[in-house]
């Protein structure tokens, strides 16, 4: 299977899982990139039978009205059903690297109130050790140098994703180099640095279940069950 076969399988198996969980007032939470994308093509068979969504980016906003999904700003919703996304990396902790799409931000404040996240990838993004991928980090673009530097004083090898301004007007930095085991630290020591808007690990808020899709099939797997389920993942 292709990787983008396998992106689509999961997406349905996300669609699969969320089922018991679309009903009249569901309103559910939506990621950005290619595979969010075919579970958003794969949600529009339900139009109608669900409130909406919230966007994690201006893309994904226009996908699913495309779709004719009802899209809901964030400031006139509580709370969310349960958030569907991708990731660039995922650990055993269901900790992720997100941001490749450049939606980093959006995605982690419309994660922030989903009472569930569900996470999709295919089996290439399974890791040991996060930060292969190189960590997105969104700046005000004033700071970007000022940040640049705190950045490499951390360890790592900041380059500036060039020609590309994020749906809230700011710069990327791909900080390369590093080798992530105190996620949650990290996580926290980087938003410290005076401007910075986000970083793209999402460990404080790591994902709640994995779907992963592999060339045996899509395997689910939990927080809670997580320790007892690595091995077949890794
Ligand atoms: O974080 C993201 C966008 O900001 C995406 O979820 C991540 O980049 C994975 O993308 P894809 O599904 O295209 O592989």
């Amino acid at each position: 299977m292709t990787q983008d076969e396998l992106k689509q399988q999961v997406a349905q198996a996300a669609l699969d899982y969320i089922k018991p969980e679309i009903q009249s007032d569901a309103i559910i939470g939506v990621g950005t990139g290619s595979t969010a994308n075919y579970f958003i093509d794969a949600l529009a068979q339900y139009q109608g039978q669900f409130k909406g969504a919230v966007a994690s980016s201006e893309a994904t906003a226009e996908r699913l009205k495309q779709h004719h999904i009802d899209v809901f700003d964030m400031n006139e919703v509580e709370s969310l059903t349960v958030y569907v996304d991708g990731a660039d990396e995922v650990n055993k902790q269901l900790e992720l690297i997100k941001g490749g799409g450049g939606a980093l931000t959006r995605e982690k404040i419309v994660a922030s109130i989903a009472k569930s996240f569900v996470c999709i990838a295919d089996e290439s993004k399974a890791v040991e050790v996060l930060g292969g991928f190189a960590l997105p980090v969104e700046v005000i673009p004033m700071a970007r140098a000022a940040v640049a530097r705190k950045l490499v004083k951390l360890g790592g090898q900041p380059i500036y994703r060039e020609g590309v301004v994020t749906d809230n007007g700011n710069d990327i930095l791909d900080v390369h180099g590093l080798k992530i085991t105190e996620a949650k630290q990290f996580e926290a020591e980087l938003n410290a640095i005076v401007g910075v808007v986000t970083n793209g690990l999402f460990a404080q808020r790591p994902a709640d279940v994995l779907l992963l899709a592999t060339s045996e099939g899509v395997k689910t797997l939990s927080v809670i069950n997580t320790s007892a389920s690595a091995g077949e993942f890794y």
